[in-house]
């Protein structure tokens, strides 16, 4: 009756535990090294969840929990394939029509999780390693999206590919446009680009679907949704910001029996 919920980002991993279709916990850690693994995956075996790198307490379940793992990084989620109740998802397991092959599978969850809680058609604008758009109509079609580089990408590689250019961490409000300095320059170029992108995206979405939820997620969530009440308000008020919609659309895919 216990299951957990591995989606594998470009920066990290990002846990549920459920219990059924509850979804009882989340929590977010980094890769682990493959001596981490096999303790993780031992625990498990042993009916204890011991949740490394996040902010979670261990516990016991009352069982071996099954797996549902969801990556975009080949690489690591083999590192998770080995638990032997582990069940990896692609996005012909998901009720979603019209999805291209190559679509990330975070993409599709997070669509699958926004139309579930907050019905379709639906936007998503996932602001994590990299930012992705992607839109569903009222039928669960894809529609599309966009993918740009994320905001911490975005500082990391411009400090990384220029020699004057220093690093600089992902203000959480909105810095002043017209910066007389380096790094409130940098602040503005990325964070007033990025934001109008985004709003360019949102405004051209809503005219075809006027009535559609626009949903917020990844670990820049928040400073992208400071960013738009500043900006564009009538698209920050009424954004919905979800941290778990991939988690949420991995739950949807559970219920539909595919886990
Ligand atoms: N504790 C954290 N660890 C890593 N990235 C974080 C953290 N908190 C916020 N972030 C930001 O979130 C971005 C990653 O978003 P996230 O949705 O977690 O990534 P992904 O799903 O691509 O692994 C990073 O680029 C960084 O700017
Ligand atoms: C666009 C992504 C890199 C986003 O990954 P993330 O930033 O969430 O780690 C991922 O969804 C991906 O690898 N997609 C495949 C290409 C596509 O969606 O068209
Ligand atoms: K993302």
């Amino acid at each position: 009756m216990w299951w957990l919920s591995l989606s594998i980002g470009n920066s990290r991993l990002h846990w549920g535990l459920w219990c059924e279709n509850s979804l009882e916990i989340t929590w977010n850690s980094g890769y682990l090294g493959d001596d981490r693994v096999t303790e993780v995956i031992r625990g498990w075996q042993e009916g204890k969840l011991w949740p490394s790198g996040g902010e979670v307490e261990p516990r016991d379940l009352d069982g071996i929990p099954e797996l549902a793992i969801a990556s975009v990084v080949p690489e690591q989620q083999g590192r998770w394939q080995v638990y032997p109740h582990s069940r990896t998802l692609g996005i012909a397991d998901l009720p979603l029509q019209n999805l291209y092959p190559g679509l990330g599978i975070d993409r599709a969850l997070a669509l699958l999780g926004a139309g579930t809680r907050y019905g379709w058609p639906v936007l998503t604008v996932d602001s994590g390693t990299a930012l992705t758009l992607s839109g569903a109509d009222g039928d669960r079609a894809f529609v599309g999206g966009a993918i740009l580089p994320g905001l911490g990408l975005q500082f990391c590689t411009l400090a990384r590919q220029t020699a004057a250019l220093p690093e600089i961490a992902v203000p959480k409000t909105l810095p002043p446009r017209w910066a007389t300095n380096t790094a409130d320059a940098i602040r503005s170029g990325i964070v007033y680009t990025l934001t109008a992108g985004v709003c360019e995206f949102v405004r051209d979405w809503r005219r075809q679907f006027p009535e559609s939820a626009i949903v917020l997620t990844g670990g820049n969530s928040e400073e992208v949704a400071a960013y738009l009440r500043a900006i564009a308000p009538d698209i920050g008020e009424r954004a919905i910001a979800d941290p778990d919609l991939i988690l949420w659309g991995m739950g949807e895919v559970y219920r539909s029996g595919k886990v």
